[in-house]
């Protein structure tokens, strides 16, 4: 069994199969349900150990309750790495900006890898802040085995979409993948136009997310434009479509709408996992079979900093 409902209409996703011979076509068939249906669901016994995702949240938890002058040391600089500050990240149509501070990684790369000496952008090293010498061994383990699971869920995607199982492989050589920890304040019951994520889809391929306990995940309902609550599932991680993948599918897969309200009264912490493709990555829909594609091929890394110049107030300085 693979496939059975949580307690509400998000499907959740065995992943033990995929570690099986043939047992990977039964999980696409699960995943293609999903993505053709709500564009989220759960994994379970996705590999990646309750351990090192407790390590890395208690050390990103250590760094977000550090003084605001002290976490602007280590400030995001111009490849998104380090800490974005409440207030920095506004969604497409948003009123108001995201309540949400975090802190931002990606794949660590020193000076002279071709990709930086090639002057792509959003590359290079991690921005560590001193004060919290645990969180950049914290963070790259989560990072790796993220990044792990990420892998073992393309493969089923790509199955899922009719392809040959390692079709996303080759593009993702130098992935650009980019892991979060968030950080929100509870929110006061009478606030009703803030959210700690306004609503919004994912620019990227696929998301993969942990959350605490807190509750706050709200995902909007394709038929009906409800929002539905994403609520934790304890051993689960959060799997949805962004636009990238809507894209390159051709729009057989969509990226839905999804929010955050903390009203749990404390604070909540997640970490979301954008898992997208090499910076050069072709993403052009004819090349996962549409005939009448609805996008122009563009690249990964010319999406990503399409969205990037729109989302974050950092980007649009100087
Ligand atoms: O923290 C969450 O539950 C969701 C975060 C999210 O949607 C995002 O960072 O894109
Ligand atoms: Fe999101």
């Amino acid at each position: 069994m693979t496939h059975q409902l949580g307690n509400n209409s998000l499907p959740v996703i065995d992943l033990t199969p995929l570690d099986s011979p043939g047992g990977e076509a039964a999980v696409a068939a699960s995943i293609n349900a999903a993505c053709t249906g709500p564009g989220f669901f759960y994994v379970r016994n996705h590999g990646v150990d309750e351990a090192v995702i407790a390590t890395a949240m208690a050390a990103a938890r250590r760094f977000f309750l550090l003084p605001q002058e002290v976490k602007a040391r280590t400030k995001a600089n111009l490849i998104h790495r380090g800490w974005h500050a409440a207030g920095g990240a506004v969604m497409e149509g948003a009123k108001k900006p995201d309540l949400k501070e975090f802190f931002s990684i990606g794949l660590d790369l020193p000076a002279d890898h071709p990709t930086v000496l090639a002057g792509e952008k959003l590359r290079g090293p991690n921005n560590w802040p001193a004060e919290v010498p645990e969180l950049a061994p914290a963070m790259e383990a989560y990072f790796a085995a993220i990044g792990a699971c990420g892998a073992k869920l393309l493969r089923a995607v790509a199955l899922s979409l009719g392809l040959d199982r390692d079709f996303f492989a080759p593009h993702y050589k130098t992935p650009l993948q980019r892991t979060q920890a968030i950080f929100y304040p509870p929110q006061a019951p009478d606030d009703t136009d803030g959210f700690g994520v306004a609503p919004h889809t994912d620019f990227g391929c696929i998301t993969l997310l942990w959350q605490d306990d807190s509750g706050g995940l709200e995902v909007r309902e394709r038929q009906t434009g409800a929002w539905i609550p994403a609520p934790p599932l304890p051993g689960t991680l959060v799997v949805n479509v962004g636009d990238l993948l809507g894209r390159w599918s051709n729009d057989r897969f969509a990226s839905t709408p999804h929010r955050v309200v903390n009203r749990s009264g404390h604070e909540r912490m997640s970490v979301a996992t954008f898992y997208d493709p090499d910076f050069s990555a072709p993403v052009d829909p004819r090349a996962l079979g549409a005939t009448d594609p609805h996008y122009p091929p563009t690249t990964c890394g010319e999406h990503i900093l399409g969205r990037f110049a729109q989302a974050f107030a950092y980007r649009k300085q100087g």
